[in-house]
């Protein structure tokens, strides 16, 4: 089925009326109803309206059209529900559309469903990839000029640092869960494929991310969730464990500029310089919720409860992100305080929202809307 107009084929024949301009470029965006992925494509659909954008995404717990909202009916953006485990699926849609970038972004990414689960994380996340490289490789040829291959990745392949030290862009990698052994894999196939057959490829690692839209597993927003609802604050171990915290829109921007005019077979590190003891952030999100939701001071802290750790937990991700700001002169456009309470009002805003995403309401939804195609 046709999604909202698409140029058919390689020769380029218009074969709907949405987009009539030829020299658009299509750029593909995996994994674009997800949590980082939305926050990117909002960003390239309003900021480039000469690209058509095409999300590809498999809606899976975490990926959600309603993430979208309010730039589906753009005229440049177009969503295709695939699966990237499909070869098949995601050979046709780069026969479909001719792509000149790919942003690859589609993978699962929570550390605690890949202890429970590793395969899916092997096969969305290493196999996935490979999937969508052989399918550029094909569909490019061997004409790579202006095309561009980016893996987006995280900082977790870097391993897990004692008290001092950074992660830099030439750390050895020494992945030690699941998802990060997978995303190492991925990157270094990436990397393979720049290696071996030439293709334009770039990767970037980035820290955690925060901000609206995210679902609410992570430690964030399941602490904001929680705290809305008289709910127990899970916190793994003493919570010592420290994260780089990194408001996921400044993200989008980085890879909007990585892709844009960052150096081909480079790696670029993307963090915050913020780091958090897991412990300080929730007693940080406890007071700022109470004051919003005009509780008594301390009220929150008390559904702190400490609970079994993550089996082979990472201590300490700190990135150094110096490369990226002076190549690129990307640094973070908010404070921690900002961002945060930004995030905070969003939860609270959208209730439904985070009340559908819980229940899987909107899965159930948008499954049955998209089952046919
Ligand atoms: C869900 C949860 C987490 N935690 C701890 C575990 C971590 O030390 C920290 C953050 O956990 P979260 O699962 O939110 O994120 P990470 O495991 O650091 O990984 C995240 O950031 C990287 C960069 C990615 O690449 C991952 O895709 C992304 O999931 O809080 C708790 O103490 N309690 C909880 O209930």
């Amino acid at each position: 089925m046709i999604s909202k107009g698409f140029i058919e084929d390689k020769s380029k024949t218009l074969i709907t009326g949405v987009y009539n301009d030829l020299t658009m470029k299509n750029i593909l965006i995996t994994g674009g109803s997800g949590f980082i992925g939305s926050h990117l494509v909002r960003l390239m659909v309003t900021k480039y309206p000469d690209y058509n954008i095409v999300n590809l995404d498999k809606l899976t717990y975490a990926g959600n059209p309603e993430n979208l909202k309010d730039i589906e009916d753009k005229g440049n953006y177009v969503f295709e529900r695939v699966d990237i485990v499909d070869a098949d699926a995601v050979f046709k849609v780069f026969e479909k559309y001719d792509f000149s970038g790919v942003i690859h972004l589609a993978a699962e990414s929570h550390v605690d469903r890949s202890i429970s689960n590793p395969n899916e994380f092997i096969m969305t996340n290493v196999v996935g990839t490979l999937n969508l490289l052989n399918a550029a490789r094909t569909s490019w040829g061997s004409n790579f000029s202006d095309k561009v291959f980016y893996h987006v990745s995280t900082d977790e392949v870097y391993g897990s640092l004692g008290d001092e030290g950074f992660f830099y862009e030439d750390t050895a990698y020494d992945p030690r869960s699941p998802y990060s052994a997978s995303k190492a894999s991925s990157d270094h196939i990436v990397r393979a494929y720049y290696h071996t057959f030439g293709m334009p490829v770039k990767i970037s690692n980035c820290s955690n991310n925060y901000g609206s839209h995210q679902f609410p597993e992570k430690l964030i927003p399941l602490m904001i969730n929680n705290i809305k609802k008289n709910k127990p604050l899970p916190v793994y171990g003493e919570g010592l464990n420290v994260r780089d915290w990194l408001w996921v829109v400044d993200h989008a921007r980085a890879i909007d500029e990585i892709f844009h005019r960052g150096k081909v077979g480079e790696t670029y590190n993307i963090g915050g310089h913020n780091e958090w003891k897991n412990i300080d952030l929730v007693h940080l999100l406890c007071d700022t919720m109470d004051e919003k939701l005009g509780r008594e001071p301390g009220t929150a802290r008390k559904l702190i409860t400490f609970v079994k750790d993550r089996a082979g937990h990472d201590l300490r991700y700190a990135i150094d992100a110096t490369k990226i700001k002076n190549e690129l002169g990307w640094v973070p456009s908010v404070t921690f305080e900002e961002g945060l309470s930004k995030t905070v009002d969003w939860y609270l805003e959208n209730e439904e929202w985070l009340e559908n995403v819980t229940s899987g309401s909107y899965r159930n939804y948008y499954q049955d809307q998209y089952q046919n195609r």
